[in-house]
């Protein structure tokens, strides 16, 4: 799914109104009708109390709109003007002489948070008051505002973004922006609901299609995109009936060291569960008999040295490497990564410990093969960008590595986002389950294992990383959060694949739940 920016979405409101020879009123009235109808199935009828605060922009427009359908149909509907500016929208005022006409009891006029008024718990609040036009820190009355929706635990609804949030840059104070427990956004979720830092200010999201020009939306190329099933599903290369493994390709993982064996265990069992024809390990002597032992399907070749790797070399010829994972970044470890950049050509994938040696030695940079994809964890990131100030920072910095060295860059975490240069894939599945010892190990190796069976390595990353979170998704059915381990996930690997040709469960968008609520 495109995630528009705010321009594109002003863009798209304003071609729609001219090929469907609507007014933007039209358009005003349609979003705020498919908010009412969306209350009105869920609410029946009811009579509990809903409080419209509306801003004086068209996001306050919608929710003017939103009150007079609900005073239409006799819900217990109180409208609010929160009157922070005197520059009121032209559809604004259209629609607050219609609400006028069809009640007595006109909206509330707002200039200062102390006549905010009783709001039970068991009421409802719908937030209209800034949508996607807000562009500097709100007043400080319109934030007490804010805490008070807060403070009174109704369930609070935000129209099209929680008020407070920009869609193009961090906020400067948390305590000015709405803490919606559901959004309903127009055409397209918007950007802040998947970053760390803002995705907390809405628990659940779903889209609403307000009939904005369809060429328009799908020849228009955003700068981010959701990646989910939708997505990943025509990436899938299927297998034909006479294919043997030599058409699968041979994945070499390389890394390990003296008690982190186990790292190289996970990439290999997982590179091979992802599909890979064939699987070397290349680890440090210590690693050899527990890797026989365990992983019979796995190919084992050794270092030199007993503890650590020293000296990569192997007489194999493999399609992708996976390198990093467990390996140790002592001085002699360093050199061999070095050594072996200089005459690499095979596509690489690097982590862990390959991730904090580039780190510490910036020009390995330039060694890495075109599209080498790096997968690092906060820390790992931290280490190779330096630190960031917010979420949109980070990405900046994301993006010009990737663009500067031709990387692909796996930014890991809830709704891990992969980076190519300056476009950004959010996925969509994963839970905290999965903050647990290994599962980077085991996303490393199946990125590598999809890299060798033939996948160009933007889409085996995507790929990758949806599998991976869907794998960790099934398995926390059966073991919960705290006791999923790696191991499940490599298990679950399997069903993660048939899952992709299941048809969806519902046949509408559904609604989209931030993971720490659950
Ligand atoms: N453009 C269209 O045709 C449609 C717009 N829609 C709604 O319109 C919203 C965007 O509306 P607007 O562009 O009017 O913007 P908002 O309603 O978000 O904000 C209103 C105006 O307040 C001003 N402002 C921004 N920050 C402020 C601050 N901190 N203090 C005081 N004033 C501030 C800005 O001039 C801004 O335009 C969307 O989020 C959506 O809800 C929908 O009705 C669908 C159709
Ligand atoms: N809260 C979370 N929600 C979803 N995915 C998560 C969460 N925490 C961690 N993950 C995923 O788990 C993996 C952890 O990787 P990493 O930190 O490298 O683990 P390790 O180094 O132990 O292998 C990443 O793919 C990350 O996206
Ligand atoms: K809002």
């Amino acid at each position: 799914m495109k995630l528009f920016s705010k321009e594109q979405i002003y863009e798209g409101d304003r071609l729609t109104t001219e090929r469907q020879n609507i007014s933007s009123t039209d358009l005003m009235e349609r979003a705020g009708t498919q908010i009412f109808n969306w209350m009105h199935m869920r609410m029946q009828g009811a009579q509990v109390p809903v409080h419209v605060f509306c801003g004086i922009g068209n996001n306050g427009g919608d929710g003017l709109v939103l009150a007079r359908h609900l005073t239409t149909h006799g819900y217990n509907v109180i409208t609010y003007v929160v009157n922070y500016s005197e520059t009121r929208s032209k559809d604004f005022l259209i629609n607050y002489d219609r609400i006028k006409n069809v009640s007595k009891d006109w909206p509330k006029m707002m200039t200062n948070s102390a006549n905010f008024p009783k709001i039970h718990k068991d009421d409802i609040i719908v937030d209209a008051v800034f949508g996607i036009g807000l562009n500097r820190p709100p007043a400080e009355w319109v934030a007490e505002i804010f805490q008070k929706f807060r403070a009174s635990s109704a369930f609070t609804l935000s129209i099209d973004i929680p008020s407070g949030l920009y869609t193009d840059k961090a906020i400067a104070n948390e305590n000015a922006v709405v803490h919606a427990n559901y959004t309903l956004s127009f055409q397209s979720p918007k950007l802040v609901f998947f970053l760390p830092e803002t995705a907390k200010f809405t628990v659940q999201w779903e889209v609403l299609d307000i009939g904005i020009d369809r060429d328009y939306l799908v020849n228009t190329e955003t700068e981010a995109e959701l990646i989910s099933k939708f997505e990943i599903l025509p990436l899938y290369k299927p297998r034909e009936k006479f294919a043997h493994k030599g058409n699968f390709g041979h994945a070499l993982i390389i890394g390990g060291s003296h008690g982190k064996i186990g790292a190289v265990n996970l990439a290999s069992r997982s590179c091979l569960s992802s599909g890979a024809g064939l699987v070397t390990a290349f680890v440090p002597e210590c690693g050899y008999h527990s890797l026989q032992a365990s992983i019979p399907e796995v190919m084992v070749l050794t270092d030199k040295e007993e503890r650590y790797i020293s000296d990569i070399k192997f007489n194999i010829e493999p399609n992708a490497i996976g390198i990093g994972i467990g390996l140790d970044t002592r001085e002699e470890t360093m050199k061999a990564l070095e050594s072996f950049l200089e005459i690499n050509k095979n596509n690489l994938v690097v982590d862990a410990d390959g991730i904090n040696i580039i780190a510490r030695k910036k020009s390995l940079l330039k060694l890495l093969p075109p599209q080498t994809i790096l997968t690092p964890h906060p820390k790992e990131l931290e280490r190779l960008i330096g630190k960031w100030s917010d979420d949109f920072d980070k990405l900046d910095k994301v993006k010009s590595l990737s663009s500067m060295y031709n990387l692909i860059i796996v930014v890991k975490g809830a709704n891990t986002v992969i980076v190519y240069k300056e476009k950004i894939y959010i996925n969509t599945t994963g839970n905290p389950g999965m903050a647990t010892a290994g599962t980077g190990d085991v996303l490393t190796g199946i990125i590598t294992g999809l890299i060798a069976q033939g996948y160009e390595p933007l889409p085996a990353t995507l790929f990758a990383v949806y599998i991976h979170g869907r794998s960790a998704d099934i398995a926390v059915e059966d073991y919960g959060y705290q006791s999923l381990i790696a191991s499940h996930i490599i298990e679950t690997i399997g069903e993660a694949y048939i899952d992709l040709f299941k048809p969806p469960e519902q046949t509408t968008e559904p609604a989209q739940e931030q993971e720490e609520q659950q």
